[in-house]
């Protein structure tokens, strides 16, 4: 399934927050957004998975989701939301508790996304008892479980200290390597973008328009072994967004300033 958002614009009462945005998603990539603090990044996840409509333009789900999707389009946040008192399986099969299926499917499924995860020995384990990075592999697992056609990530790897974080777009690179799964992915990290992104979309400061789409054509699995195209790429994106932070800098200062 591919989505394409077209003219997507967005306002809150008076501010306008996105102006007409257009990107399409293929089936099977990532696909990141960046862009300065306030440029209607996450908005912009929100109205592509539908937990808010848009004011302007709209966002459309082009060919079949799985045929076993249980939800198409499936968050993971930064906060990895888990409930404390249910242990990793737990949490992952508590999302197929609104899902008509019977308790040795529902079983099945968890038992093969955690080994997906690499999780399965660590089934009976209490969130509290997991570092921060395994807590976030378990929101990743939980994510799976429905089978979506695409993931909606905003900012999944921001609550983790750098060396948790480098070992988790590891996962998620080697995950992506095995399953080919589909994503857009919200990031205030180049880093993240130029490791994991097929595309990025650069947004410019609010109301967010798109600055730039950046296509990376090197395979993910071979984009260590290029460190220098890596680099070049980062440092473009940078460009473009420094100009695009330092005037939204500005824009703060000049309304916070006294008459
Ligand atoms: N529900 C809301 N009601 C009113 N204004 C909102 C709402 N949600 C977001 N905004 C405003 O819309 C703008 C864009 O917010 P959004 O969170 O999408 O930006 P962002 O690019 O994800 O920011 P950051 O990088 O800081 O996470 C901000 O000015 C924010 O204050």
């Amino acid at each position: 399934m591919d989505l394409h958002v077209r003219h997507l614009s967005h306002r809150y009462g008076g501010t306008e927050v996105l102006h007409d945005v257009d990107v399409t998603i293929a089936d099977g990539q990532i696909v990141c957004i960046i862009g300065p603090s306030g440029c209607g990044k996450s908005t912009l996840l929100r109205l592509i998975g539908g937990l808010e409509r848009p004011t302007g333009g709209a966002v459309m789900q082009v060919g079949d989701a799985p045929p076993d999707s249980l939800n198409p389009l499936t968050y993971i946040f930064q906060d990895f939301a888990l409930l404390p008192w249910r242990s990793v399986a737990g949490n992952v099969a508590l999302v197929l508790e609104d899902h008509r299926l019977d308790r040795a499917a529902r079983a099945e499924i968890v038992e093969d996304v955690l080994a997906r995860t690499r999780l399965s020995d660590f089934r009976d384990a209490l969130p509290r008892q997991l570092s921060g990075g395994m807590r976030q592999r378990v929101a990743i697992a939980r994510a799976l479980a429905v089978r979506p056609a695409c993931l909606l990530m905003d900012e999944p790897l921001s609550a983790l200290d750098s060396q948790t974080r480098e070992l988790l777009l590891e996962d998620l690179l080697s995950l992506w390597l095995r399953e080919r799964f589909t994503a857009i992915y919200v990031t205030h990290n180049l880093e993240e973008a130029v490791r994991l992104g097929h595309r990025i979309v650069v947004l410019s400061r609010r109301p967010g328009r798109i600055r730039e789409i950046v296509a990376i054509d090197t395979p993910l699995e071979a984009r260590m072994a290029d460190p220098q195209a890596l680099d070049r790429h980062r440092r473009h994106l940078w460009e473009l967004m420094r100009e695009e932070a330092m005037a939204a800098d500005q824009e703060l200062s000049e309304t916070g300033r006294e008459p």
